[in-house]
């Protein structure tokens, strides 16, 4: 099978990149962001023909995605449909049966948490891990020292303070994570992320247990994370609202595949999608 010529149809066209001098200073990208790639390179993350399962029945079968740089992509799905399973086989933490994950054209499939960090893979999870014995700066910090680009000397990206600042995370810095209300804690969990500078950065349920006012702020967080760190997002989340609201475009999972993506306005009115979660079929 021509995988190529498959992923070409599947996949959305790249989004329109925003052009430093038609966006205020305060929206540019932070120095020391963006990269120079090989022309012809598809810039952010490719997925071709994710397969994966468990005890003989497929957790995630044949999935194809594309998450480029300056795109928020959103991921939903009913329990079990295979979400979280593709978050762990594109950050490393699973090993794929079959499939490809590329970042900037470079192979990251069946590479550990660590290489793709390196790579510039970053996620956060559905049960945020953070050191909570640790202050807020402290968490941060221990990510910045681990990351291997910026110890090799190879890339110097935003520093901690300025990560704190952009996630409005400054006033809380030498407060203990551990005793953060949830929806700071999750604030923490992204701005550790986004100290391994990622070219794609994967965020499991970051609106689970918010508020609605806490979740109509974290839409703003996560364009702000775009268009400052210049990376792409994917992001899981049953909040339909919220994720219909944040993301550019769609994938939805059932039974381990992609059963339809495309634009959330499309998705919404998709048969298939008032299905699954309706169980009922759309009217006429
Ligand atoms: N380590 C595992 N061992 C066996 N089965 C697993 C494992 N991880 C996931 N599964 C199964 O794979 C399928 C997909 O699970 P996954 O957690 O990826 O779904 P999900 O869409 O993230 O669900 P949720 O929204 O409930 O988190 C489910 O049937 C689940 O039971």
């Amino acid at each position: 099978m021509n995988l190529l010529r498959k992923a070409e149809v599947a996949m959305p066209p790249p989004p329109a990149m925003s052009v430093p001098g038609d966006v205020p200073p305060e929206q540019r990208l932070l120095p020391g962001v963006e990269k120079k790639l090989r022309p012809g390179v598809k810039a952010g993350l490719v997925v071709q023909g994710l397969s994966k399962k468990f005890g003989g029945i497929y957790a995630v079968k044949d999935v194809y995605l594309d998450c480029r740089i300056g795109q928020i992509v959103g991921l939903i799905g009913p329990n079990g449909a295979g979400k979280t399973t593709m978050m762990n086989l594109i950050s490393g933490a699973l090993r794929p049966d079959s499939g490809v994950v590329f970042i900037d054209g470079e192979t990251v499939s069946a590479a550990s948490p660590a290489d793709c960090a390196e790579a510039g893979i970053a996620r956060t999870f559905q049960n945020i891990r953070l050191f909570k014995r640790m202050t807020v700066r402290q968490n941060v910090e221990v990510a910045r020292i681990t990351h291997r680009r910026v110890a090799k000397g190879k890339e110097s990206g935003p520093g901690v303070d300025e990560i704190l600042k952009l996630l409005n995370l400054d006033g809380l810095a030498e407060l203990k994570a551990g005793n953060l209300p949830y929806g700071h804690q999750r604030r923490v969990e992204i701005a550790r992320a986004m100290a391994l500078s990622p070219r794609v950065i994967l965020l499991d349920e970051p609106a689970a247990g918010m508020n609605e006012q806490e979740s109509r702020a974290l839409i703003g967080s996560v364009q702000m994370i775009r268009d400052r760190f210049g990376c792409g997002v994917i992001v899981i989340d049953h909040d339909l609202k919220f994720i219909m609201e944040v993301s550019e475009h769609l994938y939805v999972m059932h039974l381990g595949e992609v059963i339809v993506h495309g634009p959330p306005e499309q998705v919404r009115h998709d048969e298939r999608v008032i299905e699954i979660y309706l169980g009922r079929k759309a009217r006429k």
